[in-house]
This record gives C-alpha cells, structure tokens and sequence, in this order.
C-alpha cells in the first residue's frame, strides 16, 4: 500500500544529516547527473531520509568505516513513489536513448525495468541505500574503484561479477561487510544497492517528496 503520509516525521524518516552532519551526500535524482539526466519527480532536495533504525545503523556503518580511513557516499535513499513512476515512464519511452552510451551500453532499454530499476521499489519504503566507499587519498575522500559507476546497468554491476578485477571485488566486498555488519542486505545485481533488514515497513511505501 502506498501511506497517505505527507511529512517524513508523521512516519518515522529521519534525515540522515541529523545522525552523521558531515557524511558524504551526492543525491542524483535530485540533479541531472543520473540516468534520466533532469531532476526526478519527487526530488526538491538533494536529501537523504531513512527510517530512524535504518538511519541509526548507516549512522553506525560510517563510524565504523572512519576508524579505517573509509567513508561513504550516499547517492540516494527513501525514494517517492512518484519518482519510480517518473522512472517507470523513462523505462517505456524507448525512442529516448540518450543515457544509452553512459548508463546501459550493453542491454536493451526494454530489459532495464524489474532487474536494475523496480517499479515497485524498495526505496519508497524508507529503508534501501545505494551509495559506495571513499577512501583518502593525498587529504581528500575519493570513491574506491567497484568496477563500474553508480547506476551502471550492466551485468558488471552485479555485485559479483567475474568481470570485476580482484581489487574491485574486495572493493565491493569490503563495502558489503560493513553494512552486513549492521544489519544492510546487498541486491545482488547492484554492488550498491542495500536494504536495512527487517524492514521497518514491509508493505508501506510513501510518496511525500524529499525536501
Ligand atoms: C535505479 C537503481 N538505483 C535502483 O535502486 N534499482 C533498484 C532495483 C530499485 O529500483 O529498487
Ligand atoms: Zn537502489
């Protein structure tokens, strides 16, 4: 079911800024710099909001990652139902290939909708992560090498792709133990895709817009 829920606080998401004011955000969907390459609906600010036990536990996965030199960077989390319908539309328009070279070079338009995009996706219930590892380099946070960019929709993006080199892979691994370690399940066809388990709401998605 979709919740009637107009406000993040009505229902329990937090703004993940209020755990951790300095993580690393870089929310595409809120800019043009994504598959879609314009803003998606639902996007009216560049924020990340979590269910606060989701939250909490990315809170504590950064800690963790810190006292090892590493970090991460978040490119989106609670995602509107609105914005995976403004998805979905994109799916269908297969006469706009214009991400094509950039995004999916390998694979049909048409295949891209279940496996690499949800239509009814797990981040419109508040505790799903995509994000990546950055590690300091000359005084600056810089992402970790996974093998592909975030959003890559190609079977190199599954987590454990034989295409990834040794490096990417303990990369990834090193990324999918610490979140295990707090409770996050990776989606095996998306080194980057994590969900807070158990879900805090299993069968609720929310449509209010990130702002
Ligand atoms: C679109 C991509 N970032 C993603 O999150 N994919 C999964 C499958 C989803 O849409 O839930
Ligand atoms: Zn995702």
């Amino acid at each position: 079911m979709v919740s009637p829920a107009t406000d993040a606080a009505s229902v329990g998401l937090i703004e993940i800024r209020r755990l951790v004011p300095d993580l690393s955000l870089d929310i595409r969907y809120a800019g043009a710099d994504n598959f879609v390459g314009r803003p998606v609906a639902g996007y009216e600010a560049p924020a990340c909001y979590l269910h606060a036990r989701a939250a909490q536990a990315l809170a504590r996965v950064e800690r963790s990652l810190r006292g090892q030199g590493l970090r991460l960077r978040v490119y989106d989390c609670y995602r509107p139902v609105r914005a995976v319908r403004d998805f979905v539309a994109w799916a269908g328009d297969l006469g706009d290939q214009s991400g094509k070279s950039e995004y999916y070079p390998h694979l049909d338009k048409s295949a891209l909708l279940g496996d690499y995009i949800s239509p009814t996706s797990g981040h419109s219930r508040g505790a799903t992560v995509d994000l990546t590892l950055l590690a300091s380099r000359a005084g600056r946070y810089a992402p970790l090498d996974m093998g592909t960019g975030f959003d890559f929709f190609d079977p190199a993006a599954n987590t454990d792709s034989p295409q990834a080199s040794p490096e990417q892979r303990a990369n990834r691994d090193r990324l999918r133990q610490a979140m295990a370690a707090e409770g996050f399940e990776n989606y095996p066809l998306e080194w980057w895709h994590y969900t807070y388990r158990p879900e805090p709401t299993p069968r609720t998605a929310f449509d209010f817009p990130v702002r």
